[in-house]
Protein backbone atom coordinates (compact mmCIF):
# COMPACT_ATOMS: atom_id res chain seq x y z
CA UNK A 1 0.00 0.00 0.00
CA UNK A 2 1.48 3.30 -1.08
CA UNK A 3 0.01 7.01 -1.19
CA UNK A 4 2.01 10.19 -2.89
CA UNK A 5 2.49 12.92 -0.75
CA UNK A 6 3.04 16.34 -2.22
CA UNK A 7 3.93 14.19 -5.55
CA UNK A 8 7.57 13.83 -4.11
CA UNK A 9 7.52 10.81 -2.23
CA UNK A 10 5.42 7.38 -1.60
CA UNK A 11 4.61 6.22 1.37
CA UNK A 12 5.38 2.45 1.29
CA UNK A 13 5.54 1.20 4.54
CA UNK A 14 3.41 1.97 8.01
CA UNK A 15 2.89 0.07 11.17
CA UNK A 16 1.48 0.68 14.42
CA UNK A 17 2.95 1.48 17.96
CA UNK A 18 1.16 2.27 21.15
CA UNK A 19 1.31 5.90 21.75
CA UNK A 20 1.06 8.27 24.99
CA UNK A 21 -2.13 7.18 26.85
CA UNK A 22 -2.40 3.37 25.13
CA UNK A 23 -3.56 5.09 21.43
CA UNK A 24 -2.65 3.53 18.83
CA UNK A 25 -0.61 5.20 16.44
CA UNK A 26 0.41 4.93 13.17
CA UNK A 27 4.02 5.47 11.94
CA UNK A 28 4.23 6.05 7.95
CA UNK A 29 7.73 5.73 6.42
CA UNK A 30 8.73 8.28 3.38
CA UNK A 31 10.60 6.44 0.53
CA UNK A 32 11.90 7.55 -2.68
CA UNK A 33 10.10 6.46 -5.87
CA UNK A 34 12.40 4.52 -8.18
CA UNK A 35 14.07 7.14 -10.33
CA UNK A 36 12.88 10.29 -8.50
CA UNK A 37 15.54 12.84 -8.43
CA UNK A 38 17.23 13.74 -5.24
CA UNK A 39 15.39 17.16 -3.61
CA UNK A 40 17.35 19.89 -1.76
CA UNK A 41 16.88 18.96 1.79
CA UNK A 42 15.14 22.96 1.97
CA UNK A 43 13.26 22.62 -0.72
CA UNK A 44 12.27 19.40 0.44
CA UNK A 45 11.07 20.32 4.03
CA UNK A 46 9.48 23.92 2.54
CA UNK A 47 7.15 21.85 0.54
CA UNK A 48 6.22 20.46 3.36
CA UNK A 49 6.59 23.01 5.34
CA UNK A 50 4.05 24.79 3.54
CA UNK A 51 1.09 21.97 3.98
CA UNK A 52 1.29 22.61 7.65
CA UNK A 53 1.40 26.59 7.51
CA UNK A 54 -1.19 28.13 9.55
CA UNK A 55 -3.07 30.84 8.06
CA UNK A 56 -1.69 34.25 9.41
CA UNK A 57 -2.59 37.90 9.15
CA UNK A 58 0.64 39.40 7.29
CA UNK A 59 -1.08 43.00 7.29
CA UNK A 60 -4.09 44.36 9.66
CA UNK A 61 -5.33 47.11 6.65
CA UNK A 62 -3.60 47.09 3.53
CA UNK A 63 -5.79 50.51 3.28
CA UNK A 64 -4.27 51.85 5.76
CA UNK A 65 -7.49 52.98 7.68
CA UNK A 66 -8.51 54.47 4.17
CA UNK A 67 -11.45 52.04 3.67
CA UNK A 68 -14.19 51.98 6.17
CA UNK A 69 -13.52 48.52 7.20
CA UNK A 70 -9.75 46.99 7.76
CA UNK A 71 -8.94 44.92 4.81
CA UNK A 72 -6.69 41.96 6.25
CA UNK A 73 -3.87 40.30 4.33
CA UNK A 74 -4.18 36.53 5.34
CA UNK A 75 -1.78 33.71 3.89
CA UNK A 76 -1.73 30.15 5.13
CA UNK A 77 0.56 29.34 1.91
CA UNK A 78 3.94 31.16 2.47
CA UNK A 79 5.70 33.81 4.92
CA UNK A 80 5.10 36.38 2.39
CA UNK A 81 3.04 39.86 2.50
CA UNK A 82 1.52 41.62 -0.38
CA UNK A 83 3.89 43.57 -2.50
CA UNK A 84 3.65 47.41 -2.00
CA UNK A 85 1.12 50.17 -3.49
CA UNK A 86 -0.34 53.04 -2.94
CA UNK A 87 -4.07 52.74 -1.70
CA UNK A 88 -6.32 54.92 -2.93
CA UNK A 89 -10.33 55.15 -2.70
CA UNK A 90 -11.19 57.19 -5.88
CA UNK A 91 -10.10 57.34 -9.01
CA UNK A 92 -7.12 58.97 -10.40
CA UNK A 93 -7.81 61.39 -13.68
CA UNK A 94 -4.12 63.08 -13.47
CA UNK A 95 -4.70 64.24 -17.19
CA UNK A 96 -7.94 64.79 -17.15
CA UNK A 97 -9.13 67.31 -15.33
CA UNK A 98 -11.57 69.10 -17.56
CA UNK A 99 -14.14 66.14 -17.27
CA UNK A 100 -17.91 67.39 -17.50
CA UNK A 101 -19.99 67.35 -14.88
CA UNK A 102 -23.57 66.35 -15.78
CA UNK A 103 -26.60 68.17 -14.71
CA UNK A 104 -27.90 66.67 -11.71
CA UNK A 105 -31.75 65.87 -10.53
CA UNK A 106 -33.85 68.13 -8.35
CA UNK A 107 -34.92 65.74 -6.31
CA UNK A 108 -34.37 67.14 -2.57
CA UNK A 109 -35.97 64.03 -0.77
CA UNK A 110 -34.46 61.44 -2.50
CA UNK A 111 -34.91 59.92 -5.82
CA UNK A 112 -37.76 57.16 -6.68
CA UNK A 113 -39.54 54.91 -9.81
CA UNK A 114 -42.60 56.83 -8.96
CA UNK A 115 -41.28 61.01 -9.47
CA UNK A 116 -39.95 62.62 -12.65
CA UNK A 117 -36.22 62.87 -11.94
CA UNK A 118 -33.59 63.66 -14.76
CA UNK A 119 -31.28 60.60 -13.50
CA UNK A 120 -33.69 58.26 -13.57
CA UNK A 121 -34.44 58.64 -17.55
CA UNK A 122 -30.68 58.08 -18.11
CA UNK A 123 -31.47 54.55 -16.76
CA UNK A 124 -34.26 53.57 -18.78
CA UNK A 125 -37.28 55.18 -16.17
CA UNK A 126 -36.36 53.47 -13.14
CA UNK A 127 -33.52 52.93 -10.32
CA UNK A 128 -31.33 50.39 -11.39
CA UNK A 129 -30.94 49.19 -7.70
CA UNK A 130 -33.53 47.38 -5.28
CA UNK A 131 -34.22 49.20 -1.81
CA UNK A 132 -31.54 46.57 -0.47
CA UNK A 133 -29.12 48.46 -2.70
CA UNK A 134 -28.67 45.41 -4.76
CA UNK A 135 -28.04 45.92 -8.91
CA UNK A 136 -31.33 44.65 -10.65
CA UNK A 137 -29.69 43.52 -13.62
CA UNK A 138 -26.36 44.11 -15.53
CA UNK A 139 -26.51 47.07 -18.35
CA UNK A 140 -24.24 48.45 -20.95
CA UNK A 141 -24.27 51.65 -18.72
CA UNK A 142 -25.79 52.44 -15.03
CA UNK A 143 -26.22 56.45 -13.98
CA UNK A 144 -25.98 56.67 -10.07
CA UNK A 145 -27.07 60.29 -8.99
CA UNK A 146 -24.03 62.35 -8.43
CA UNK A 147 -22.38 65.47 -6.61
CA UNK A 148 -24.67 67.64 -8.96
CA UNK A 149 -27.77 65.97 -7.88
CA UNK A 150 -30.27 67.55 -4.84
CA UNK A 151 -30.97 64.25 -3.65
CA UNK A 152 -29.41 63.37 -0.38
CA UNK A 153 -26.70 60.47 0.05
CA UNK A 154 -28.89 57.98 1.20
CA UNK A 155 -31.04 58.44 -2.34
CA UNK A 156 -31.34 54.95 -4.21
CA UNK A 157 -29.56 55.40 -7.13
CA UNK A 158 -26.50 56.09 -5.76
CA UNK A 159 -24.94 52.40 -4.49
CA UNK A 160 -21.15 52.21 -5.67
CA UNK A 161 -20.06 55.37 -5.13
CA UNK A 162 -19.98 54.55 -1.35
CA UNK A 163 -16.74 52.36 -0.98
CA UNK A 164 -16.70 48.78 0.17
CA UNK A 165 -19.41 47.69 2.34
CA UNK A 166 -18.51 43.61 2.80
CA UNK A 167 -15.84 42.74 5.00
CA UNK A 168 -13.38 41.53 2.54
CA UNK A 169 -9.90 40.40 2.81
CA UNK A 170 -6.93 39.17 0.65
CA UNK A 171 -5.33 36.11 0.87
CA UNK A 172 -2.41 34.28 -0.74
CA UNK A 173 -3.26 31.35 -3.41
CA UNK A 174 -1.23 28.54 -4.42
CA UNK A 175 -1.16 29.48 -7.92
CA UNK A 176 -3.11 33.02 -8.95
CA UNK A 177 -0.70 35.68 -6.21
CA UNK A 178 -2.95 36.82 -3.62
CA UNK A 179 -6.87 36.49 -4.09
CA UNK A 180 -10.16 38.21 -2.22
CA UNK A 181 -12.80 36.87 -0.61
CA UNK A 182 -15.54 38.18 2.14
CA UNK A 183 -16.06 36.84 5.78
CA UNK A 184 -19.51 37.06 5.71
CA UNK A 185 -21.83 36.24 2.85
CA UNK A 186 -22.42 38.11 -0.03
CA UNK A 187 -26.20 38.26 -1.72
CA UNK A 188 -26.76 38.28 -5.06
CA UNK A 189 -26.47 41.86 -6.94
CA UNK A 190 -24.31 43.34 -4.12
CA UNK A 191 -22.00 46.12 -4.76
CA UNK A 192 -18.33 44.51 -3.70
CA UNK A 193 -15.75 47.16 -5.07
CA UNK A 194 -14.62 49.71 -7.52
CA UNK A 195 -11.38 48.92 -9.68
CA UNK A 196 -9.85 52.42 -8.75
CA UNK A 197 -6.57 53.15 -10.22
CA UNK A 198 -4.86 55.60 -12.53
CA UNK A 199 -6.75 56.33 -16.16
CA UNK A 200 -4.56 56.49 -18.83
CA UNK A 201 -4.93 56.77 -22.29
CA UNK A 202 -4.21 54.06 -24.86
CA UNK A 203 -0.44 55.30 -25.60
CA UNK A 204 0.06 55.63 -21.94
CA UNK A 205 -1.11 52.36 -21.26
CA UNK A 206 0.90 50.78 -24.11
CA UNK A 207 4.28 52.58 -22.38
CA UNK A 208 3.43 50.23 -19.64
CA UNK A 209 4.08 47.21 -21.44
CA UNK A 210 5.97 44.97 -19.32
CA UNK A 211 3.82 46.02 -16.27
CA UNK A 212 0.36 45.62 -17.22
CA UNK A 213 -0.78 42.96 -14.73
CA UNK A 214 -2.95 45.50 -13.58
CA UNK A 215 -4.63 47.06 -16.18
CA UNK A 216 -8.27 47.08 -17.00
CA UNK A 217 -9.38 48.15 -20.60
CA UNK A 218 -12.22 49.79 -20.11
CA UNK A 219 -15.80 49.53 -22.87
CA UNK A 220 -14.58 45.99 -23.46
CA UNK A 221 -18.41 43.96 -24.53
CA UNK A 222 -19.74 43.08 -21.36
CA UNK A 223 -22.76 41.72 -23.91
CA UNK A 224 -25.52 43.52 -21.77
CA UNK A 225 -28.73 45.40 -23.35
CA UNK A 226 -27.83 49.04 -24.15
CA UNK A 227 -30.91 50.55 -22.35
CA UNK A 228 -30.54 54.40 -23.42
CA UNK A 229 -29.21 54.34 -26.96
CA UNK A 230 -25.96 54.93 -26.17
CA UNK A 231 -23.10 53.57 -29.05
CA UNK A 232 -20.55 51.78 -26.81
CA UNK A 233 -17.75 50.15 -28.56
CA UNK A 234 -15.32 47.21 -27.68
CA UNK A 235 -12.45 49.32 -27.33
CA UNK A 236 -12.82 52.80 -26.76
CA UNK A 237 -9.32 53.71 -25.73
CA UNK A 238 -8.71 53.98 -22.22
CA UNK A 239 -7.51 51.93 -19.54
CA UNK A 240 -7.43 52.01 -15.85
CA UNK A 241 -3.98 51.18 -13.84
CA UNK A 242 -3.81 49.95 -10.94
CA UNK A 243 -0.11 48.81 -10.53
CA UNK A 244 1.25 51.98 -8.65
CA UNK A 245 -2.18 53.07 -7.09
CA UNK A 246 -5.13 51.12 -6.62
CA UNK A 247 -7.44 49.62 -3.94
CA UNK A 248 -9.13 45.91 -3.18
CA UNK A 249 -10.11 45.98 -6.85
CA UNK A 250 -6.77 45.02 -7.95
CA UNK A 251 -6.81 41.82 -6.39
CA UNK A 252 -9.41 39.91 -7.46
CA UNK A 253 -8.11 37.24 -9.71
CA UNK A 254 -9.98 35.95 -13.26
CA UNK A 255 -12.17 33.44 -13.71
CA UNK A 256 -13.78 31.29 -16.21
CA UNK A 257 -16.53 30.18 -14.11
CA UNK A 258 -17.06 34.16 -11.99
CA UNK A 259 -19.17 34.98 -9.28
CA UNK A 260 -18.78 38.89 -9.92
CA UNK A 261 -18.88 40.93 -12.97
CA UNK A 262 -17.79 44.42 -13.84
CA UNK A 263 -20.67 46.79 -14.26
CA UNK A 264 -19.90 50.72 -15.93
CA UNK A 265 -21.31 53.00 -13.93
CA UNK A 266 -21.20 57.17 -14.84
CA UNK A 267 -22.21 59.35 -11.63
CA UNK A 268 -19.34 62.33 -10.79
CA UNK A 269 -18.77 63.37 -14.77
CA UNK A 270 -20.61 62.64 -18.52
CA UNK A 271 -17.82 60.70 -20.22
CA UNK A 272 -19.30 57.64 -21.70
CA UNK A 273 -15.38 56.47 -22.58
CA UNK A 274 -14.13 56.30 -19.35
CA UNK A 275 -16.56 54.98 -16.75
CA UNK A 276 -16.33 53.87 -13.49
CA UNK A 277 -15.55 49.96 -13.26
CA UNK A 278 -17.77 48.50 -10.59
CA UNK A 279 -17.79 44.90 -9.56
CA UNK A 280 -20.76 43.46 -8.10
CA UNK A 281 -22.06 40.00 -6.89
CA UNK A 282 -23.59 37.85 -9.75
CA UNK A 283 -25.37 35.18 -7.37
CA UNK A 284 -25.12 34.17 -3.81
CA UNK A 285 -21.66 33.86 -2.64
CA UNK A 286 -20.85 32.41 0.71
CA UNK A 287 -18.43 33.02 3.07
CA UNK A 288 -14.75 32.81 2.49
CA UNK A 289 -15.31 31.60 -1.35
CA UNK A 290 -12.78 33.64 -3.99
CA UNK A 291 -14.53 36.58 -5.71
CA UNK A 292 -13.58 36.74 -9.18
CA UNK A 293 -14.72 38.03 -12.40
CA UNK A 294 -13.63 37.26 -16.36
CA UNK A 295 -11.11 39.48 -17.16
CA UNK A 296 -12.38 39.00 -21.19
CA UNK A 297 -9.34 38.65 -22.86
CA UNK A 298 -9.26 37.93 -26.39
CA UNK A 299 -6.96 35.34 -27.31
CA UNK A 300 -3.81 36.94 -29.03
CA UNK A 301 -4.89 40.83 -27.93
CA UNK A 302 -2.29 41.00 -25.51
CA UNK A 303 1.18 41.77 -27.31
CA UNK A 304 4.70 42.17 -25.56
CA UNK A 305 7.32 44.82 -25.96
CA UNK A 306 8.20 43.13 -29.29
CA UNK A 307 4.64 43.35 -30.70
CA UNK A 308 4.80 39.41 -30.10
CA UNK A 309 2.20 37.83 -28.86
CA UNK A 310 1.98 36.97 -25.09
CA UNK A 311 0.47 33.87 -23.15
CA UNK A 312 -0.62 33.33 -19.63
CA UNK A 313 -2.30 30.28 -18.17
CA UNK A 314 -5.44 30.39 -16.54
CA UNK A 315 -5.15 28.34 -13.00
CA UNK A 316 -8.73 28.97 -11.99
CA UNK A 317 -9.70 25.58 -11.59
CA UNK A 318 -13.08 25.90 -13.16
CA UNK A 319 -14.58 22.69 -15.02
CA UNK A 320 -14.77 24.13 -18.18
CA UNK A 321 -11.19 26.25 -17.63
CA UNK A 322 -10.12 27.03 -21.07
CA UNK A 323 -6.60 26.66 -19.67
CA UNK A 324 -5.41 30.20 -20.91
CA UNK A 325 -6.19 33.37 -19.83
CA UNK A 326 -4.92 35.44 -22.87
C1 LIG B 1 -5.20 42.21 -11.35
S1 LIG B 1 -4.01 41.06 -10.82
C2 LIG B 1 -4.92 40.10 -9.64
C3 LIG B 1 -4.21 40.03 -8.30
C4 LIG B 1 -2.95 39.22 -8.28
N1 LIG B 1 -3.26 37.82 -8.10
C5 LIG B 1 -1.99 39.70 -7.21
O1 LIG B 1 -1.42 38.88 -6.48
O2 LIG B 1 -1.76 40.90 -7.06
C6 LIG B 1 -3.93 40.05 -12.24
C7 LIG B 1 -2.85 38.99 -12.17
O3 LIG B 1 -3.20 37.95 -11.24
C8 LIG B 1 -2.87 36.68 -11.77
N2 LIG B 1 -4.12 35.93 -12.04
C9 LIG B 1 -5.36 36.39 -11.92
N3 LIG B 1 -6.27 35.44 -12.22
C10 LIG B 1 -5.57 34.35 -12.56
C11 LIG B 1 -5.94 33.05 -13.01
N4 LIG B 1 -7.19 32.66 -13.13
N5 LIG B 1 -4.93 32.18 -13.30
C12 LIG B 1 -3.63 32.55 -13.18
N6 LIG B 1 -3.22 33.77 -12.75
C13 LIG B 1 -4.17 34.65 -12.45
C14 LIG B 1 -2.12 36.93 -13.06
O4 LIG B 1 -0.75 37.02 -12.77
C15 LIG B 1 -2.68 38.26 -13.50
O5 LIG B 1 -1.79 38.95 -14.37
Amino acid sequence: MGYVYDGLYIVSNYWTATGPYGKLVFMFQLNKILGQLELAPSLASSSIKSKVHSERCMVDDISQGREKMHIRAMNAIDDEKPPPFNYITSMIYLKFDNLITPSGCNCIKGCSDSKPCFCLIKNGGEIPFNKNGAILEQKAMVYECGPSCKCPPSCENRVSQHGVRYQLEIFKTESRGWGVRSRKPISSGSFICEYAGELLDDKEAEERTGYDEYLFDIGKDNGSDNQDGDKLVDDNGFAIDAARFGNIGRFVNHSCLPNLYAQDVLYDHDDKRMPHVMLFAAEDIPPLQELTYDYNYTMGQVLDGNGDIKKKNCYCGASDCTGRMY
